[in-house]
């Protein structure tokens, strides 16, 4: 039976959380609301907009791509909230000031995607360095002539892979160029510990222009910060060899597009393969989507049913953590 607020009493037994919605383009999943149902009573944002009673049930709000936008109108009318669970590392959509200036916590889910994203930074990584794309294009083509001698690709066994960013995903990313025989660079704000970098045979190397100079493959696998926007622009790219391949599995904005392109067109680098652009997508007539030597992916680092779960889980530990006072295992603190 619901009473005035609208909610059950099995409803009010549990915490309320605030959702974009259910299904559809930008809603949760329907398997992933029943499962955030067991722990949360779910609202909408259709639902908060049209019921004032809501606002402060809400303790917490599950973020998933971007949505719901929280924005200081939203923080003002939720005057219980608590905690804004991410689901996904990246928080660059999230003003982590504003957040905390409200008194509420934000967490992310760092070990759910390390795994998926890592998996995509290797496929387009095989994918440029063997042109699978453009042999697929070719293998439907009725042009037979395709396997000229001068249609190469290049292997990326025993290349030198150069990781900017040794967080979970670029560690993870280590382990499997290990598997390829790669040798492995990384730059990283902190040093990793001795035995982790034996554990994969990576070199540390404390300036960035090192691994930029001499890598095959230059992979970003940075947070998108103040101090990593357009980390890479055009000083960074005329560094790097001209056989080299860029691969972004981070944030678009964390390369300087425009001088990416120029690099490209005027071969200071050999190829880009990205995950992330900005914006994204990519306006259909925006030169990169017209370049041979980029393959460009529409953000699926974490588009597995394994990652989006686990994602979910994640997000869910660290709400219940924060709701009950217990210690959170990945708290975004502002910096
Ligand atoms: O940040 C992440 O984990 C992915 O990019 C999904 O948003």
């Amino acid at each position: 039976m619901a009473d005035s607020s609208g909610l059950s009493s099995m409803e009010k037994e549990r915490p309320s959380m605030l959702i974009s919605g259910i299904g559809g383009t930008f809603g949760v999943l329907e398997s992933h609301a029943e499962f955030l149902k067991k722990h949360f009573n779910l609202i909408t944002m259709k639902e908060l907009q049209k019921s004032k009673e809501l606002h402060e049930k809400i303790t917490s709000v599950f973020v998933l791509e971007c949505l719901p936008v929280i924005d200081q109108e939203l923080l003002e009318i939720l005057p219980n909230l608590k905690v804004i669970g991410n689901s996904g590392v990246g928080v660059n959509h999230l003003n982590l000031k504003l957040i905390s200036s409200f008194g509420v916590k934000v967490t992310n889910t760092p070990h759910a995607v390390s795994d998926s994203t890592a998996d995509i930074g290797m496929a387009l990584m095989l994918a440029s360095a063997r042109r699978l794309v453009e042999g697929c294009y070719l293998a439907t083509s009725p042009d037979t002539t395709h396997f000229a001698v001068n249609w190469l690709g290049v292997e990326v066994s025993r290349a030198t892979l150069g990781i900017i960013g040794m967080g979970n995903i670029g560690y993870k990313v280590a382990k499997r160029a290990k598997a390829f025989d790669m040798k492995i660079l990384y730059h990283n704000r902190n040093r990793r510990k001795e035995e982790e970098e034996q554990e994969v045979g990576a070199v540390y190397c404390k300036n960035i222009d090192d691994v930029l100079r001499q890598s095959d493959f230059v992979m970003l696998v940075v947070n998108l910060t103040s101090e990593t926007h357009n980390l890479i622009g055009k000083r960074e790219l005329e560094l790097m060899k001209p056989t080299a391949t860029l691969i972004n599995i981070c944030r678009g904005a964390v390369v300087d597009q425009d001088a990416l392109v120029e690099a490209l067109q005027n071969k200071v680098i050999k190829a880009a393969a990205l995950d992330v652009t900005y914006p994204e997508p990519l306006p259909r007539d925006h030169l990169l989507l017209q370049m041979k030597n980029v393959i460009i992916t529409p953000h699926i680092g974490t588009a597995t049913d394994q990652a989006l779960r686990m994602m979910t889980e994640e997000a869910v530990e660290n709400i219940l953590a924060v709701l009950n006072n217990l210690p959170v295992p990945s708290e975004v603190i502002s910096k």
